[in-house]
């Protein structure tokens, strides 16, 4: 599991170290890490020796890092010029950098062309234009230049100091011009705004250089799953196991207008593993499920005469009289329970953590707006995670919030940030598909709770086990959908076969451990 901290927590965590006079001493060691980095980028790439470096160097420590990992570079060889975005400088690392050898532009109106010109046609290109320092997105000469960069586009490795420049390190949100990095290389630990919305579009691959910071750090802001926490998170079937005691799941979902949802989330459902189906529908809905998925238990009775251990309610069953009333009574049933899509208009006032909310960004606006907190659809998307903990604590409720990045919030404010999906994955049905995979992953968590740790992970307060189990389910999602684009465009349908597999290469043994 990946931990990462705002900006301006790193930034609190180091003052302690400043007022004890080790600024230089933790710049250096950033500017050694982000060398090093640099380096290894040339040396895939054919070396470093002879190669051409652009560093974008700004008015504060970002640029100061940016031009002592300059000098290094130009000591091994390459060719490496500054381009000063602000007239003031960090003056001992610019006399480091000139002392090495470096060549110096100071940008203005006259050099904006040739220095766009010259960055983009750089073998390697470090961004130290703004760091966890920086106040919205790039203003004035860097802006243009930028633009102009992005323009003309870039042949060379952009690797980004700390932060690509103009993102917020807190949030991820970012305005105006960005150069989008190939790799990020972030200090003391990493930034927020890295794993989440714009930054971590931005971000490209991300490594942490440790300079020292240590037990200064606070709480995590951010937690993000790694593919090898998903063995601890599942619940595997044990030999003892039957139908009942493996988890039972109930669905109501699809409606006439929209049958093919349900089809979907039970599918994924299935294919990520639990005992048993109880699948409630209309009619027309329930047909279709018998003889699509032969396995699932049909009726198109009610909620309480259903026997299960968690509920999925909400794909595809807008307007639906029968199917909101079902909804209604699984969310009141104290019961886990997903609630996605035409479920989330008919959530009550307030719920409990089992709860838990799938909106997309659209839909939670309109949630907030029945609510009485109008909130406009592209503010969330530009802070996901602060919307995603704000509904989570106003409603009760675990609110998982679909994008680029998925978000999970748990009511107690831990947030989990999941980038494993793939654009691909932006055709209908996917969250239907979510959604089925939540279901499987509640209910078998539900079944086992007594008898294994499935939903818990060190580090992790107990409320937010919900969260977590969450987190994993877009976490499988992203995975499978990555493997199915893998052959091209996604067809949802063909989704769940790729879970199975993703799911049966998650449980192996990690390498390390496995016999020799
Ligand atoms: N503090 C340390 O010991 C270490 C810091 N490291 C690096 O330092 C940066 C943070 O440095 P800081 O000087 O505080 O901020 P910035 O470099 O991000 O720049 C602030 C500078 O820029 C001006 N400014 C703010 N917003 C804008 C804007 N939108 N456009 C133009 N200019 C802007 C502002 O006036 C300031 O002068 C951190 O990210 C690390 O890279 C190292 O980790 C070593 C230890
Ligand atoms: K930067």
């Amino acid at each position: 599991m990946l931990s990462a901290y705002t900006g301006s927590s790193v930034r609190a965590a180091e003052s302690p170290l400043l007022e004890a006079g080790l600024g230089d001493e933790l710049m250096q060691r950033a500017a050694h890490g982000l060398a090093q980095a640099a380096a290894g980028e040339l040396s895939a790439t054919g070396g470093t020796y002879g190669r051409s470096v652009v560093v974008l160097a700004g008015s504060g420590n970002n640029g100061g890092d940016a031009l002592y990992a300059g000098a290094r570079l130009q000591q091994r060889g390459t060719g490496t010029t500054a381009v000063l975005t602000s007239e003031r400088v960090h003056a001992p690392a610019l006399a480091a950098f000139c002392a090495a050898g470096g060549r110096v532009v100071a940008l203005s109106d006259s050099t904006l062309d040739s220095a766009a010109a010259r960055v983009s046609a750089a073998d390697l290109i470090l961004d130290g234009i703004l760091g966890t320092g920086g106040v919205g997105g790039l203003r004035g000469l860097a802006a243009a230049l930028i633009e102009r960069v992005n323009a003309r586009g870039t042949v060379g490795t952009v690797v980004a100091c700390d932060v690509p420049s103009g993102v917020n390190a807190d949030t991820g949100e970012a305005t105006g011009h960005l150069l989008s990095a190939d790799l990020t290389i972030t200090f003391g630990a990493l930034k927020s705004g890295l794993l989440i919305g714009a930054g971590a579009r931005a971000a490209g691959r991300v490594a942490t250089i440790d300079i020292g910071l240590g037990e200064t750090l606070p709480e995590p802001d951010l937690y993000s799953l790694e593919p090898a926490d998903f063995r601890h998170l599942y619940a595997q079937p044990q030999p003892a196991d039957h139908k009942y005691s493996r988890g039972v799941l109930g669905i109501a979902a699809g409606s006439a207008m929209y049958p093919g949802a349900a089809v979907l989330a039970t599918g994924a459902a299935l294919a990520t593993g639990v005992g048993m189906i109880r699948f409630l529908g209309p009619e027309r809905v329930t047909a279709l499920i018998n003889t699509v998925h032969p396995e699932v238990v049909c009726s198109q009775g009610s909620v309480s005469d259903s026997h299960v251990q968690a509920w999925l309610v909400g794909p595809g069953a807008t307007e639906d009289p029968g199917q909101r009333q079902r909804a209604r009574e699984a969310i009141s049933s104290g019961l886990p329970t997903i609630v996605d899509a035409g479920a989330l208009p008919l959530l009550p006032d307030t719920v409990g953590a089992h709860v838990i909310l799938t909106p997309h960004a659209g839909e939670l606006a309109a949630l907030f707006e029945r609510r009485g907190d109008a909130v406009d659809r592209t503010a969330i998307e530009a802070d996901p995670a602060g919307f995603a903990r704000r509904a989570a604590q106003a409603t009760g409720a675990t609110v998982l919030l679909k994008g680029y990045t998925t978000v999970v919030a748990a009511s107690t404010g831990e947030t989990f940030v999941q980038a494993n999906a793939t654009p691909w994955l932006a055709t209908a049905g996917s969250g239907d598909t979510l959604a089925g995979i939540l279901g499987a992953l509640v209910a078998t968590h539900a079944a086992n709770a007594t008898n294994n740790d499935a939903g818990s992970l060190p580090g992790v307060p107990p409320p937010a086990r919900w969260a977590v189990l969450a987190a994993a389910g877009a976490l499988l999602h992203g995975l499978a959908g990555r493997r199915a684009a893998k052959r091209g465009p996604i067809v949802v349908s063909g989704l769940p076969r790729h879970i199975g597999r993703v799911i049966h290469d998650l449980l192996q043994d990690p390498p390390s451990t496995q016999p020799q």
